[in-house]
């Protein structure tokens, strides 16, 4: 039997930063790039074989042992070969094998794994930048020429640890893809969980998946890349870290079930149903500064924290201190408001689909051809003058949220939105049907996200052809675009082998 689940990526549109604390909220979009786990027999007792074809050497295996106290070891069989060498895989697989111990005991999980199991993993193209291929096939950097790539295309001679990733959070879809798949193939939950909606073991994988990432990760961040990868895109709300705090620690052997169900009380986290409004297409940019990103966030909560606690200090520059610390917390406040009111106008906007598609759909194309704020000049009537003006929010309150996230990266000192990606931004942002955009979730040189209207005219270039020929002659940084667009089929999913494009290639 062959079991395939697929996990989509992530791109969190708003939200950065002030989605690590639970007052506030981020806005996720789930891409349509997925990470894939397919899990097979190889008929070896009690060996787990893992193999990730994209990339050289990249075959861990491990031997599955139960101790009499029913704890799940993994030894090594060949060194060179050692699962533990993989973390995020090795803890996954350690963990689910635990749980299948706590769950159904240790004789089921020992006579389930007579003949073994071989799990593949492979990550859609986009996950990893593939600029070094489309520069040895002399290809242009355009989605078709991505497109004419053969799917889960080796990285060459590029090593996993090596590899140039960009950003759709490629740990948190494989941890997702491959936690689900395991708890489905020992039957800890069923596949009615991964209905859209989902129930109560929906939660379960999201609750295990989401303790995995942050052990492997070492850090428990908020948690939206998982939540995401597990329910599609939404608006999220973070768990208190304090739920897994017991877990986290080194050593840990209490027992998983307890904290990790469902019944747990102590997960609060909160999804809220979101999806981009019908022809508002997500378009992604993979950019190239040339140099490494150091880490931001560490910076950003430092300097908040900082500002917070000096405002306390009872000195001669208390004064300053205390305007700092108005100065962090108005920050949060008003960014908070405006990533809402993005959430609210994508919202409406989807209503005023479902309600009047026709409208809709041709105040789209006239502002497809149009830059703002030119927009709700061209209505013909009521509905799609609604529209238009929605557009214009959605530009409006988008660029208030770069003007906050610029104001937070210079007070912390940290690029957030730095000027060569504002300057990027804003040539992009001038084109004809260029809605809205931003820098994703920590911000950096990395990327840029935009949503383009994707009607096509006949006559006039699509704004989709535009922003890429834009992007192919910018010179400050380079630019590649990702196929990516949002998901339609929202989260984590059990997928047939035979049904996505060159997957059962890879498995031979
Ligand atoms: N195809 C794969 N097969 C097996 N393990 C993988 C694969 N891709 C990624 N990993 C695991 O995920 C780890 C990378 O996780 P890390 O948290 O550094 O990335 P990330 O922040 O999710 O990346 P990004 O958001 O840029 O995609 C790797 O070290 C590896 O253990
Ligand atoms: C800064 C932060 O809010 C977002 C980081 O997002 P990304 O990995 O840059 O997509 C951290 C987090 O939410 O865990």
């Amino acid at each position: 039997m062959t079991l395939v689940v697929s996990a989509p990526g992530k791109v969190l549109i708003a939200g950065g930063y002030l989605v690590l604390d639970p007052k506030y909220t981020g806005v996720v979009v789930s891409t349509s790039s997925r990470f894939y786990t397919v899990i097979r027999d190889n008929g070896k007792d009690s060996v787990v074989t893992v193999r990730s074809p994209q990339f050289p050497g990249a075959e861990w295996e491990t031997k599955v042992i139960v101790n009499d106290e029913g704890q799940v070891l993994l030894q090594n069989i060949d060194e060179a070969k050692a699962l533990a060498k993989n973390k995020f895989v090795n803890l996954a697989v350690q963990k689910v094998l635990t749980l299948v111990v706590e769950v159904k005991g240790a004789s089921f999980l020992s006579s389930n794994l007579e003949q073994g199991l071989d799990i593949t993993i492979v990550g859609d193209n986009d996950f990893y930048s593939q600029r070094a291929y489309l520069k040895a096939h002399n290809l242009p950097p355009t989605i078709a020429s991505l497109n004419s790539i053969p799917p889960f295309v080796p990285t060459g001679w590029v090593k996993l640890s090596d590899v140039h990733k960009t950003g759709l959070g490629s740990s948190a879809s494989l941890i997702t893809s491959l936690v689900t798949a395991l708890l489905l193939h020992f039957t800890i939950i069923s596949p009615d969980a991964l209905i859209p909606g989902g129930n109560k073991e929906k939660s379960l994988a999201h609750n295990v998946s989401q303790f995995v990432h942050c052990l492997a990760q070492g850090k428990v961040g908020s948690g939206f890349d998982v939540s995401s990868a597990i329910f599609g895109s939404h608006i999220y709300k973070r768990f208190d870290p304090a739920v897994i705090a017991p877990l986290m620690e080194k050593d840990s052997n209490i027992p998983l079930l307890p904290v990790l169900s469902p019944s747990n009380k102590e997960w609060n986290h909160e999804i809220q149903p979101f999806r981009l409004p019908p022809g508002l297409r997500l378009m992604l940019g993979d950019v190239d500064a040339g140099s490494d990103t150091p880490s931001l966030v560490g910076k950003v909560l430092k300097w908040r924290r900082e500002s917070a606690e000096r405002g306390e200090l009872n000195t001669p520059i208390a004064y300053y201190y205390f305007r700092l610390k108005a100065v962090a917390e108005n920050l949060w406040t008003e960014l908070s408001a405006r990533n809402q009111g993005l959430a609210n106008i994508l919202t409406q906007l989807l209503s005023l689909h479902v309600r009047q598609v026709e409208e809709y759909d041709s105040a789209l194309s006239k502002a497809a051809a149009a830059t703002y704020p030119n927009w709700v000049s061209l209505a013909g009537n009521d509905t799609e003058r609604e529209v238009l003006e929605k557009l214009s929010e959605t530009r409006k309150v988008s660029e208030e949220i770069r003007e906050y996230m610029r104001m937070m990266g210079s007070a912390a000192d940290v690029p957030i939105e730095p000027p060569e990606q504002t300057r990027l931004l804003d040539a992009c942002l001038r084109n004809s049907g260029v809605i809205c955009g931003g820098v994703p979730g920590a911000g950096g040189y990395d990327a840029i996200w935009l949503l383009v209207l994707e009607t096509q005219s006949s006559t006039d270039q699509s704004p989709i052809d535009s922003l890429q020929e834009l992007w192919s002659t910018w010179t400050e940084l380079s630019v590649s675009p990702l196929t990516a667009v949002e998901s339609r089929g929202g989260g984590v999913r059990l997928e047939q082998l035979d049904v996505v494009p060159g997957l059962e290639a890879v498995l031979n």
